[in-house]
């Protein structure tokens, strides 16, 4: 399984949100990291297929996306920034109404995922209560297990970490490992201790290009640790005055 970005360019309006980018995705856990306006969620809304390039290709296992269209998409677990869900929904309901338009299982297949993520996301106890009423928390977990119904080959997580508690942002990141084998994974974030010993591979993003792409291992024999390897690629993006412990 392979996911290639050839020359991809987004522009909106002027503004080059993302600038030739290049890159080749296998199964595994890939880090997407960059300060506030890197272009990590235009990069991500491209992947998922809901946004069109300027220019450039995105190739799925050498097939355009954007010609799969449709078909791609059933491949694609995707976790917007911001999402909402139908407030009169029950969770569980929500969960079997993407589940349905998202996959080719059965209603029966689907109704037994749905149950086994909300139990796996911890939910299980709020699946009869509408959306409407969840908090953030709660709205971010069911957001995190709409995009994995339906066993999607592809995840793409745009921020997933936010509104956590620090016991879920851990049990998250197991869950993400489990499936790391079996999926391309992408993860987006600007706090570096989300991708610590999560991310098998890191991509960062200064202004529109990648500045970094490496394994894990091969980017942290640049420097001393995480915090450093921050420090090299994004200083000018740390406030004067901040120590570099001041950086999440
Ligand atoms: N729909 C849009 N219309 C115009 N400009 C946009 C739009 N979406 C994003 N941008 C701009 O494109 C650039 C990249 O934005 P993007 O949201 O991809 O960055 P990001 O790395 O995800 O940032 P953040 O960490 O704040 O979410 C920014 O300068 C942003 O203002």
């Amino acid at each position: 399984m392979k996911l290639k970005i050839v020359g991809i360019t987004k522009k909106y309006h002027n503004l080059t949100a993302l600038d030739h980018i290049d890159l080749e995705l296998h199964n595994g856990i890939y880090g997407l990291i960059g300060p506030n306006g890197a272009g990590k969620s235009t990069l991500m809304r491209l992947l998922a297929g809901e946004l069109r390039p300027t220019s450039g290709n995105i190739f799925w296992n050498g097939k355009d996306i954007f010609k799969l269209d449709e078909k791609y998409k059933r491949y694609i677990g995707y976790l917007p920034q911001t999402f909402g869900f139908y407030k009169e929904f029950t969770g569980y309901e929500m969960l079997c109404y993407i589940g349905l338009l998202k996959s080719k299982d059965n209603i029966k297949k689907i109704r037994a995922q749905a149950k086994q993520l909300l139990n796996m996301l911890e939910l299980s106890d709020k699946a009869d209560a509408m959306t409407g009423k969840y908090s953030g928390g709660m709205k971010q977990r069911l957001g995190i297990a709409q995009a994995l119904i339906g066993n999607p080959r592809i995840l793409i997580m745009d921020e997933p970490t936010a509104g956590l508690d620090p016991m879920q942002r851990i049990y998250f990141k197991n869950l993400l490992k489990k499936y790391s084998s079996q999926k391309i994974i992408i993860v987006s974030t600007h706090i570096m201790s989300d991708v610590q010993e999560l991310a098998d591979h890191l991509i960062f993003l200064k202004k529109g290009r990648v500045v970094l792409d490496k394994s894990r291992d091969a980017a942290l024999e640049e420097s001393a640790d995480y915090e450093n390897l921050y420090m090299r690629y994004y200083a000018e993006n740390i406030p004067s005055g901040e120590t570099k412990h001041g950086i999440k």
